[in-house]
């Protein structure tokens, strides 16, 4: 589905990504850990056509775009919740989550309003409100209900639970979860590494711009000590 190889990227003359390999497979529950800094974002963002890359390959489905535009990205189904709960703030939720719908690969069960209003019931009851009035745990809902509308065939999210309360975490834990059961392909960062050990299928951790250990939520445990290292917890 998504694969990364050798990929590296600078802001300017600062080369932030020097050697980034990773790989999500279809129906795969992927996490990129590492202390802050490390270059998550940036993989993300240079993933997504956001920042040019300046070496190394990523293809989506076989299909090189190292060089594509994020519209493009977002068209091969690439749906990204990126930080910072960016709702659209002119447009009521229902407009938020209308605005870029898509089903541009004919899916057969294809992301509706009533669907996204089943796996976030505050989203229906808020429809006809601004996105600003929503609380913070609302508005991420609404960004994540968003991306589920563009019908991606991997959805990335970047620090979804950063700054959320305990029980709206929870609640973004379930339709991470629901989404899984679903054989919806993720790739998820966050810092709740214990979650992320029960929820994903294999965890690639950076430093300083590189990937340094990959494997499975039972390898971290084999390797505790090192990825405790890596990732600082
Ligand atoms: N817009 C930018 N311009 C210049 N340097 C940047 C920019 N954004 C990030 N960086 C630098 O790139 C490096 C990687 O940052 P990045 O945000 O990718 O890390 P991260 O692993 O996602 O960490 P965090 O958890 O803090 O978001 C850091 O040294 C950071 O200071």
């Amino acid at each position: 589905m998504l694969s990364v190889h050798g990929l590296k990227a600078a802001y300017g003359a600062s080369q932030v990504l020097f050697d980034i390999s990773l790989e999500v497979a279809k129906g795969e529950v992927v996490t990129l850990l590492g202390r802050n800094g490390m270059g998550k974002t940036t993989t993300i963002r240079t993933i997504m056509g956001l920042l040019p890359a300046l070496g190394g390959e990523v293809t989506i489905g076989g299909r090189s775009v190292v060089r594509a535009t994020p519209e493009a990205v977002a068209r091969m189904g690439v749906g990204l919740v990126p930080e910072g709960r960016q709702v659209f703030p002119t447009l009521t939720v229902r407009e938020n989550l209308i605005a870029t719908a898509a089903n541009r690969l004919g899916r057969r069960d294809p992301w509706t309003l009533e669907r996204v209003y089943e796996m976030f019931p505050r989203l229906r009851e808020r429809a006809r409100q601004s996105a600003t009035t929503l609380s913070g745990g609302e508005q991420q809902m609404l960004v994540i209900g968003r991306a589920l509308m563009t019908n991606p065939q991997l959805l990335i999210l970047d620090e979804a639970t950063e700054g959320l309360a305990p029980v709206i975490r929870a609640e973004i834990w379930s339709c991470v979860e629901r989404l899984k059961a679903e054989g919806q392909s993720l790739l998820l960062i966050d810092k709740n590494i214990q979650v992320l050990k029960r929820l994903a299928d294999r965890h690639f951790v950076l430093e300083k711009g590189r990937t340094v250990w990959s494997g499975g939520s039972a390898d971290i445990e084999r390797d505790a000590e090192l990825v405790h290292s890596y990732v600082g917890i």
